[in-house]
């Protein structure tokens, strides 16, 4: 199988990733700035004749997390295992039930970088969700943690506008976003301060009550910070009498090197079963109806070679600015941010060989086997940019330079298209 190309860009990117079937398999991924596009990603696939796409699978973005490795399964680890996953409510109730610690137990959940985008958007809603639908444990305490100054107060409102009633049931929605903003609450500290995240502990204590208490510390920082976050919290803030677990997100670092370098300083702190990765797309109704489609469905499993299909376009893209996000972003830009981890994933998903089951190590082991065969990027194949101010229908959209969290003269893309075979 050959894959031609893969593109990208940031801000509002747009990726698109394609593969050419034939002799000629492609994938091109690619994001453009402020680009009408009904949704976020799309995958386009198309036949070897030269007609339009056979279909298009669109998703306008989901909360969604994707855990691994799990942990251990001690009654309470299993019930709290799937923290961050959105299930259904019976199936939730059935596990809060079936935990037999559950009335002495607590879970504080510290999410690390609170004042962000990330948070903001994913996090808290999700958590949101998780509480909504039953499936957090009766005791549980939520901490926000950032440098920036903020009350409880604040953080509540700040929460309180990006919450949802996104779930099927609306009934008493409002009630509940009330009672989860209550078990909210804010600590400033600075990431690498020891005496910062030792107060956190003793405020998450007092909520605690004493009880088995496991703690679970969601890394929604840049990664350059990590290590240093972990450090504290780990030395000041690890559960006594529980589990503690890490939720990192990516980027795993810049490279290969760094990325390496990255496990093994987490792993001075924690053990490889503490740690939870994270790939948001791989949650996406997108990403897991695609496994779906082509592994049990009749139709399309058969059809899906480089004998019927000439060329996929995977397109990524965002119709907003960096607005703020600059510390993070400017440092990464759009191959690492977008296209080395949530696009390669797709890719991979999309080309690999069917799994001999739908276990996480046949299917890691199947999209290894695509990367391995993918012919490396040629320079002079890669196409990157960077948006522009521009105006449409009479309203201004800054510059990515414009934003005050990026430098002046920064040369990171937020544009990138390849193609790869
Ligand atoms: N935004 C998204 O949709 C997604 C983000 N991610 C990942 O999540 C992580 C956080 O992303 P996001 O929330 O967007 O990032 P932000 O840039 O919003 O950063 C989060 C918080 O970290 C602190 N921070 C930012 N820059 C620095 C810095 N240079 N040094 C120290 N602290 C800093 C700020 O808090 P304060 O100043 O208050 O301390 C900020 O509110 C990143 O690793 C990103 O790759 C992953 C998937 C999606
Ligand atoms: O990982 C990231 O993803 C978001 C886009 O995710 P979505 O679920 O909102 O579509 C992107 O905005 C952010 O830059 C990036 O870090």
């Amino acid at each position: 199988m050959e894959m031609a190309a893969f593109s990208s860009m940031h801000c509002p990117p747009s990726y698109s990733s394609s593969i050419n079937g034939g002799r000629n398999q492609s994938f091109i991924f690619s994001a453009s700035p402020r680009v009408s596009v009904p949704a976020r990603a799309k995958v386009f696939v198309q036949s070897p004749g030269n007609s339009h796409q056979n279909f298009a699978l669109m998703q306008d973005g989901a909360v969604a997390t994707k855990v691994s490795p799990v942990a251990k399964e001690t009654p309470m680890e299993k019930s709290k295992g799937d923290l961050l996953s959105v299930t259904s409510s019976k199936e939730c109730d059935e596990k809060a039930g079936s935990d037999i610690n559950e009335k002495e137990s607590t879970v504080s959940i510290t999410v690390v970088g609170a004042s962000g985008d990330l948070a903001k958007k994913k996090i808290f809603p999700a958590l949101f969700a998780l509480y909504y639908e039953g499936c957090l444990p009766k005791h549980f305490t939520i901490y926000g943690y950032a440098r920036s100054k903020m009350t409880d107060a604040e953080l509540r409102n700040m929460v309180s506008k990006t919450l949802t009633c996104r779930i099927d049931k609306r009934e008493n929605c409002g009630e509940k976003m009330d009672e989860f903003l209550k078990r909210c609450f804010y600590h400033s500290g600075q990431y690498d301060s020891v005496e910062n995240f030792a107060h956190l502990d003793k405020k998450l204590k007092e909520h605690e009550g004493g009880r088995v208490s496991s703690r679970l510390f969601y890394l929604s920082i840049p990664p350059n910070i990590f290590i240093d976050a972990v450090k504290c919290a780990s030395t000041a803030a690890s559960s006594g009498n529980g589990w503690t677990r890490v939720i990192v997100e990516k980027p795993f670092g810049r490279d290969s090197e760094s990325s390496a370098a990255l496990t093994k300083a987490l792993k001075q702190y924690l053990n490889e079963d503490q740690i939870f990765r994270i790939d948001h797309y791989l949650g996406k109704e997108l990403v897991e109806n695609l496994s779906v489609l082509r592994f049990s469905n009749l139709i399309f499993e058969p059809l899906w070679s480089r004998q019927f299909i000439r060329n996929v376009q995977l397109i990524f893209s965002e119709d907003f600015g960096t607005e703020g996000r600059g510390g993070y972003f400017d440092h990464y830009g759009i191959i690492r941010d977008i296209m080395q981890n949530h696009l390669l994933q797709i890719l991979a998903l999309f080309a690999m060989e069917t799994p001999v089951s739908l276990d996480a190590e046949d299917i890691r082991n199947e999209k290894v086997k695509v990367l391995r065969s993918m012919r490396p990027l040629r320079l002079e194949d890669v196409v990157i940019g960077q948006y522009k101010s521009h105006t449409k229908g009479g309203v201004t959209y800054p510059a990515y330079t414009d934003d005050n969290t990026v430098p002046k003269d920064s040369l990171t893309p937020t544009l990138r298209q390849l193609p790869c075979s």
